[in-house]
């Protein structure tokens, strides 16, 4: 297995000692994390998956995922921002035309414009083929109908992607991807939702109101927006997965840094077996969590299809990151129940990660169809 670089590591780094000094203040007033997505910013690490050429950092995805658990381990809202970048630049930079890589690329790397990544709606979330927002030919444009629910960072998105039936009649081969700007005409975010963890991501719902888009702005091919989207949610379902572990290895330093101070029954609390063998599962939980993650992103950097061992890294990580957060809580005792504990937060925050870019239920599905085939 390949390592990280090393240049890179070391603005994740810089950018993680800035957010971890707001990401408590961040996560109780559930407020946008501005500190650490400025230190993003200023380390380039918007443009994480961005292609050199377009200004972006071009890592490759051993070093993309060290990153956002290192991110992550600080404060994961501000991680959170990676993967709402990576996602949509990924994209972009797949099944963009030159004109619009040219147009959006450079500004995505150096953090000027903020993205969003739209499929959910309402009515679904993990079925993504069956999406009810529409598009309608009206000369050299299209007019977009609908809603879109749950769009991370979507109030403070300059460039969305909004995924949209071009053919109502039709599935997977139905959809299409535009490229929808901040302020069109007929296109309004509503922010929502007081979520329980990673509250520094701002969620929200598009209204699409007769919102006339030029059709320069279809990303890739008419009809085939589906196929796209879940093939860069393969990525960002790794980078959910680094995400995951980032926030597991928090929950998990403060628990080892509280048994080795606290002492119960004259001893530390390390010593005592239940919380000495309780750490020791979190430590060995954490070490696969991090083997399965790396082990896609080799796989990715390879050029593999990444489809089943993204989807066991986050279904494994994020599974993790839960349970080592509880044990973190439960070695804290009273003290880890506190607003401003790390496990406690920590808590909150895994539990996204089981949900958020297709739940622990889809993972098995995607991977249970690696092994049978459709059935
Ligand atoms: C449930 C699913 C895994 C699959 O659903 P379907 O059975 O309805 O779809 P398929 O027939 O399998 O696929 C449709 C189409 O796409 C092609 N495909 C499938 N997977 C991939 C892939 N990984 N890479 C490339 N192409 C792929 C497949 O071959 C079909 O193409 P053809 O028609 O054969 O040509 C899926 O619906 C799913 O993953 N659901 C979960 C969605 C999800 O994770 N949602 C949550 C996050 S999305 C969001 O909006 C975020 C907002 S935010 O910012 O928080």
């Amino acid at each position: 297995m390949s390592a990280p670089d090393t240049k890179v590591m070391e603005r994740a780094r810089r950018a993680a000692c800035v957010a971890a000094k707001h990401a408590a203040a961040v996560d109780l007033d559930e407020r946008f994390p501005y500190e650490g997505h400025a230190a993003l910013k200023a380390e380039g690490l918007l443009g994480l998956s961005v292609p050199g050429e377009y200004g972006g950092l071009d890592c490759d995805a051993r070093t993309a995922v060290a990153v956002v658990e290192e991110v992550a381990a600080a404060c994961a809202s501000t991680a959170a921002l990676l993967l709402t970048w990576a996602g949509p630049a990924g994209a972009l930079a797949a099944y963009g035309t030159k004109v619009q890589k040219n147009r959006y690329l450079p500004a995505i790397a150096s953090g000027d414009c903020a993205l969003s990544f739209a499929l959910t709606e309402d009515h679904c979330g993990s079925d993504a083929g069956a999406i009810r927002a529409t598009a309608t030919r009206a000369g050299d444009d299209w007019v977009l109908e609908g809603r879109k629910a749950w769009i991370g960072n979507a109030i403070n998105a300059d460039l969305t992607l909004v995924a949209v039936k071009t053919d109502p009649a039709q599935r997977s081969r139905g959809v299409t991807t535009f490229l929808v700007d901040k302020g069109t005409a007929g296109v309004r975010v509503e922010e929502m939702y007081s979520k329980m963890g990673a509250r520094g991501t701002r969620h929200g719902d598009l209204r699409l109101e007769a919102a006339r888009v030029p059709a320069t702005q279809v990303l890739g091919e008419v009809g085939r927006g589906l196929p796209q989207m879940l093939h860069s949610l393969d990525y960002i379902r790794l980078l959910t997965a680094a995400h995951a572990l980032g926030i597991a290895r928090a929950a998990h330093d403060s628990a080892v840094t509280y048994a080795s101070e606290r002492e119960t029954f004259g001893q530390k609390l390390f010593t005592h077996q239940a919380i000495g063998f309780s750490i020791a599962d979190c430590a060995t939980w954490i070490h696969a969590a991090r083997l399965i993650t790396v082990d896609a992103a080799t796989r990715l950097d390879k050029g593999e299809d990444i489809g089943a061992a993204a989807a066991m890294a986050k279904l494994h990580a994020s599974e993790t990151a839960t349970r080592v957060a509880h044990a973190a809580i439960q070695v804290h005792g009273a003290w880890g129940l506190l607003k401003g504990n790390v496990a406690e937060r920590a808590y909150r925050d895994a539990r996204v990660t089981e949900i958020w870019d297709g739940t622990s239920e889809i993972q098995r599905l995607i991977i249970t169809r690696s092994i049978f085939g459709r059935g």
